[in-house]
């Protein structure tokens, strides 16, 4: 069921207006600089502002409109927040028993054991909370707040408060509970890698208000998305499958464009992936150049070229069926003759796309 919502609410100095509707299941991100909603956002959809006016609905069921306002508590709503909020006198198995109690009555309930092995949780269950590290409370922090049969999962910045190895230990479990938790999940952060690598839709807030929404590799291709996400930032996501590894430490995967050939990716032959490029490691020509260290060439079609008002250029390229964006100079974009329509290579570097690039793949 998805939920659809048209608020606003008022704070004497910021003005929230959101209108949307989350999708049945996947992973929506609310990305945007601080101060520019996302938390009140989800504060307003779990029923804790009741100053919020509008409506939100979930299916059929009316959560708020007018002066019909459901409680928190009867909305079924997950709440995973940037410290985990364990309770301190219980190990992981009561921290997750107690989920389960809650959520008695409240229909089709998550398997405990399959929730606690997608987060890897089966030998910390006996571990008081304070022997656990800031990764795995929050992997139990997640857990439980599945066990306790969210119709939709809210998540605010679940990952802000890790450091870059704990992170990316979870950002697979988070992945593997994208793809089977079958509930809406809202999930704020301010970090691209995380967009890239979880998102299945994109909202892009800014001054309280919706910049840009839709599908993920629509808005990391657009070149209008770069100034949100900050120009190191920018880059295209793109669906990829894993051919073969190679014997000198590299990974062959097929896109829709041809091939990519990246350092070792951790995968089986046959995994659906997605890699994000980043466009400003993406080097454009418009003759296949040859004696070049790069090992990515590829045949691309210029299909939007934007110059910016400083020196920059954001220049769309169509790979077989995918975009990707390519951030180089306004001097080059008008040496080069670049235009919708003109034939060239995108040139990308091997090394330039990192282990936290390349995802497991979103059965959208
Ligand atoms: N209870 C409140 N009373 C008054 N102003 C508030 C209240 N809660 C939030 N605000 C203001 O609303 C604006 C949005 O805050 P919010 O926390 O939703 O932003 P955010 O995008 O989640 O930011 P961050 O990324 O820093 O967490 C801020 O200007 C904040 O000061």
């Amino acid at each position: 069921m998805s939920l659809s919502f048209d608020i606003a609410l008022c704070f004497p100095d910021f003005a929230l207006q959101v209108a949307a509707e989350l999708p049945a299941r996947g992973l929506t991100v609310l990305f945007g600089p601080s101060g520019s909603g996302k938390s009140s956002l989800l504060r307003v959809l779990a029923g804790l502002e009741r100053g919020a006016e509008g409506r939100v609905s979930f299916g059929g069921e009316i959560w708020q409109d007018g002066r019909r306002f459901l409680p928190p508590h009867r909305r079924g709503v997950g709440y995973v927040f940037q410290d985990a909020r364990l309770f301190p006198h219980l190990d992981v198995q009561g921290n997750l028993d107690y989920a389960v109690r809650r959520a008695r009555g409240r229909g089709a309930r998550p398997d405990p054991d399959v929730v606690g092995a997608a987060l890897g949780l089966g030998p910390l269950m006996r571990r008081q909370v304070a022997q656990l590290s800031g990764g795995q409370r929050q992997r139990v922090a997640i857990a439980r707040a599945l066990l306790s049969c969210p119709r939709v999962l809210l998540m605010d910045e679940p990952l802000s408060a890790l450091d870059a190895a704990a992170r990316a230990e979870i950002l697979p479990h988070i992945e593997a509970l994208r793809d089977a938790a079958g509930v809406p999940i809202l999930y704020v952060t301010h970090s691209a890698e995380e967009l890239a690598r979880l998102a299945d839709r994109v909202m892009i807030l800014r001054d309280g208000c919706v910049r840009r929404e839709g599908p993920l590799a629509e808005v990391l291709s657009d070149p209008d998305a770069i100034p949100a996400l900050g120009v190191r930032e920018a880059g295209a996501v793109l669906p990829a499958t894993l051919s073969a590894h190679t014997g000198d430490g590299l990974s062959v995967l097929s896109i829709s464009g041809g091939e990519l050939v990246l350092p070792r990716v951790e995968a089986d032959p046959g995994a659906r992936l997605r890699v994000r490029i980043h466009a400003h490691e993406v080097i454009v020509a418009r003759r296949r150049p040859s004696a070049l260290s790069a090992l990515n060439i590829l045949p691309a079609t210029v299909t939007q070229v934007r110059l910016g008002e400083g020196p920059g250029a954001a220049v769309q390229l169509r790979l077989g069926e995918d975009l990707i964006l390519a951030r180089i100079t306004r001097r080059s974009a008008l040496a080069l003759g670049l235009a919708p329509g003109v034939d060239c290579y995108a040139i990308v570097k091997s090394v330039a796309v990192a282990q936290g690039d390349v995802g497991g793949f979103s059965g959208e």
